[in-house]
């Protein structure tokens, strides 16, 4: 599945090279402002964090949410409390795109994340050309050379890697790299089994410096108060924000992690 995924989204951003190619893509990507500091506003604190994540559908679960407007999404998850914006930007399964990302970075204040199956320097280009501040790399999906590669073109674009890890074994090729901001994912992204317990099963093994984020399974406030006690930081939340009224499921949410 994450194969598929990813090679569906490196053919899709293929074809979008054709009308707009690296070259031009580049150039904007370095005209774009300045990426909002993520570090900053995902730090640790006395309460946890929350990434609010604008997902229409997904391969596990169909569809979720129409979200005609994902600007107004994100706005209201700005003002429920979040302190940062994913934006799943993958067309064929999520039903999102690059415009989506774009709608959202012109109406919020909040750091964006690009979530999609990245695995080209065409496709961090565009992150930034569409003006993202953070970029998803999945470890599972990358061989080391080509993550530290596109990790290192994240970093020199001025944005922020988010590492996603489902193992031990990924936690520490995300060390290697000095990721600052590293995921574990609940969701085993070839079976599509969730496992609230792996992030706790993890916690201790994150490198000293980094910020340590619960991604995945998030249905109720007793979840957030789960992973906030195994050691989360953050916790990345999708299908519960856009299936309930955002402003209050976040307010439950980060009361919970409090
Ligand atoms: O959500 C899926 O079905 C999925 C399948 C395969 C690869 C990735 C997938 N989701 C991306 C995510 O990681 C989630 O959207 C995100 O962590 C939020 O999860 P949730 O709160 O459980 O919707």
């Amino acid at each position: 599945m994450l194969d598929g995924l990813t090679a569906g989204a490196v053919a899709d951003a293929e074809a979008r090279a054709q009308a707009r190619p690296l070259a031009l893509v580049e150039k904007t990507a370095l005209a774009q402002p300045p990426a909002r500091d993520a570090l900053a506003a995902l730090a640790p604190a006395a309460q946890v964090k929350i990434i609010a994540e604008v997902k229409r559908a997904s391969p596990s679960r169909g569809d979720l949410a129409e979200i005609p407007d994902p600007a107004l999404q994100a706005s209201l998850y700005e003002q429920g409390g979040a302190s940062a914006i994913s934006v799943l930007t993958e067309g064929r399964k999520f039903k999102g795109s690059l415009a989506d990302l774009e709608a959202v970075k012109a109406r919020v204040s909040l750091p964006v994340l690009r979530k999609d199956f990245i695995a080209t320097p065409y496709q961090v280009l565009e992150a930034r050309a569409s003006g993202a501040d953070l970029v998803l790399l999945i470890v599972a999906a990358l061989e080391q050379p080509l993550l530290a590669e596109l990790h290192e073109l994240v970093r020199e674009l001025g944005m922020t890697p988010l590492v996603e890890t489902h193992s031990r074994e990924e936690l520490d090729r995300a060390g290697d790299l000095g990721a600052r901001l590293i995921g574990v994912n609940a969701r085993n992204l070839s079976t599509f089994e969730l496992d609230r317990d792996l992030f706790g099963s993890l916690a201790e093994h994150f490198p000293s410096d980094a910020v340590k984020i619960a991604e995945s399974a998030v249905l109720t406030p007793a979840d957030v108060q789960h992973y906030r006690a195994g050691g989360a930081d953050v916790v990345l939340v999708g299908e519960a924000l856009v299936t309930n009224d955002p402003v209050t499921t976040l307010t439950a949410f980060l009361e919970a992690g409090s």
